[in-house]
């Protein structure tokens, strides 16, 4: 991981990977629960999918998408090395009908054990409602950046990059959908970014 870590420093793009400490929170989060089977919506150079699929058994399995392979095969060596990428089912190109085609067979309904969303903010919504049918009873989501770089927290007037301003209200309008969707119970965990964890209760 620390490996990993290094070569996305000198990605000119660096500032979107994971934080260490979320991937550590992950790869433990994941030992705790047992999960076996995993998907990841926004995988970028690879950290926090290393560190789930180090965390997984080696029937584990992973559905990971991204709308960039390159940045996927920047880190892919460093995930061989570790003798993890069987786990791994990479799908380059956008996530939605991806899942669209997943939930056409009820096979697929009610069947992951997690689901890490790490991509386009302003889909979020989409993408829950999506999984929502797809993570079994007791199986977990966890949304990465719902603290926004603090910008959930400032008046709306506050000074704030224009990246941060433009999707705060996405980030807004999730926080407020999921803590009032009866289906799941939720924890914020300030860890990186902040991690909102949903558990499918019904
Ligand atoms: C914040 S980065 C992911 C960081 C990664 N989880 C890590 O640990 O380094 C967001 C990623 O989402 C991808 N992305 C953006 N829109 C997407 C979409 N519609 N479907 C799938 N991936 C998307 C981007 O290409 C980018 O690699």
């Amino acid at each position: 991981m620390k490996e990993l870590r290094e070569i996305t420093a000198n990605h000119p793009w660096n500032l979107m990977t994971t934080s260490a400490d979320e991937g550590q929170f992950l790869n433990m989060l994941l030992k705790l629960i047992g999960a076996k089977k995993t998907m990841e919506i926004g995988v970028y150079t690879g950290y926090s999918l290393l560190a789930t699929a180090l965390a997984i058994p080696d029937d584990g399995t992973i559905l990971a998408m991204d709308i960039n392979r390159e940045n996927y095969e920047l880190g892919l060596p460093c995930i061989e090395k570790a003798g993890v990428a069987h786990k791994i089912d990479f799908r380059e190109g956008p996530a939605l009908p991806v899942l669209d085609a997943l939930l056409e067979d009820e096979a697929n309904h009610g069947t992951f054990d997690f689901v890490f969303v790490d991509a386009d903010k302003d889909n979020y919504l989409n993408y829950h409602e999506r999984l929502m049918k797809l993570v079994k009873v007791g199986g977990l989501l966890g949304y990465d950046n719902t603290l926004w770089n603090g910008s959930v927290v400032l008046p709306a007037d506050a000074p704030m990059r224009k990246y941060i301003r433009y999707y705060r209200d996405f980030v807004l309008e999730l926080n407020k959908a999921l803590a009032a969707d009866q289906r799941v119970e939720i924890c914020q965990l300030p860890v990186g970014d902040g991690i909102t964890l949903c558990r499918r209760a019904k």
